[in-house]
């Protein structure tokens, strides 16, 4: 029996990704493609979408029908957006994979909630790769706990709308985590003006934006006399779609609970 897969978002940059990655994804269907009601593509077929999706397949904000004997739905979108798509599926007992970034700490309390009634992956970054990074930032971190400035600098395209990515407040979570810190204590989120010396157990974030790129990061740990930098540099959507079902997999073998890529990758 296929996986049938859902894309909230479908008009997006993500979900136009998603499509295509769902169509050639062996032992997956795309069952539906959502949008929300103000979206000017509703009642277009899929195939405007991403090629060779099905024409009888119409962009629709109509949730409950459209998820009916859908086993999971992938959401790239908004804050707002995924926390209405959460309400329904949990009332359908649909399963949810969660790329979108951006959300407050009560939001993501809300999807935490959620793990109660139906499995949700939830992830800034569903590319392999980062989240390979992550765990060398965990080890190095534990090496370099003395004497290193932490600074995490992010570049994404120009239509980005959150700041600092998901991702760059992750790789932060994770060194804090490392050092015994809170980063929500130690974060420090761009700098003007006569700022002073810098605190040595501060982590800096620096937010670059502009033209198509995908997305990279690099957290630099800075000492007198060498300086470790590691970076991830993301050059098509495909990796964080290829991440996002295999998620989508994941869920459909595990029970409900609140699961990241790390739980999907078993690192
Ligand atoms: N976890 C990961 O691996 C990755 C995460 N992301 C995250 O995914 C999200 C989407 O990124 P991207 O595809 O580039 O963004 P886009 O703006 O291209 O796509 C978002 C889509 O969601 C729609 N949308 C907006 N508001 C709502 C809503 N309230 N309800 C339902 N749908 C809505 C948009 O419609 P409209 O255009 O009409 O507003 C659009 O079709 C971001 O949060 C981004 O950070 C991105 C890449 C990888
Ligand atoms: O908005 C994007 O494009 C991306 N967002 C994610 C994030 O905020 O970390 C992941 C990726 O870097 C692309």
């Amino acid at each position: 029996m296929s996986l049938k897969i859902a894309i909230a978002g479908a008009g997006g940059r993500m979900g136009r990704t998603l499509i295509e990655t769902v169509m050639q994804a062996e032992g997956c269907e795309l069952a539906a493609v959502l949008e929300h009601g103000g979206s000017a593509l509703l009642g277009s077929p899929a195939s405007l979408l991403a090629p060779g999706a099905p024409d009888t397949l119409k962009v629709t904000d109509q949730l409950t029908t459209a998820l009916q004997g859908v086993d999971v739905l992938i959401d790239f979108t908004r804050p707002e957006g995924t926390l209405h798509h959460l309400t329904v599926c949990r009332e359908l007992g649909v399963n949810m994979v969660v790329g979108t970034t951006g959300f407050s700490d009560e939001q993501k309390q809300l999807l935490a909630e959620g793990g109660r009634d139906i499995g949700i992956v939830f992830a800034p970054n569903m590319s392999v790769g980062v989240n390979l990074t992550l765990k060398l930032l965990e080890m190095a971190a534990k090496v370099l706990d003395t004497g290193y400035d932490i600074e995490i600098v992010e570049m994404h395209h120009r239509h980005k709308v959150d700041a600092p990515s998901g991702t760059a407040l992750r790789m932060g979570e994770v060194v804090a985590k490392a050092l015994g810190r809170d980063l929500k204590d130690c974060a420090v989120y761009g700098r003007e003006g006569v700022t002073g010396e810098r605190d040595p157990s501060t982590i800096g974030f620096a937010t670059l934006r502009g033209g198509d790129v995908v997305g990279d990061h690099t957290v630099v740990f800075a000492a007198m006399g060498e300086r470790v930098e590691i970076t991830h540099k993301a050059s098509s959507r495909a990796t964080f779609a290829q991440g996002a079902v295999r998620a989508a997999r994941f869920l459909a073998e595990h029970p409900a609970g609140l699961y990241d890529m790390q739980d999907v990758l078993g690192f």
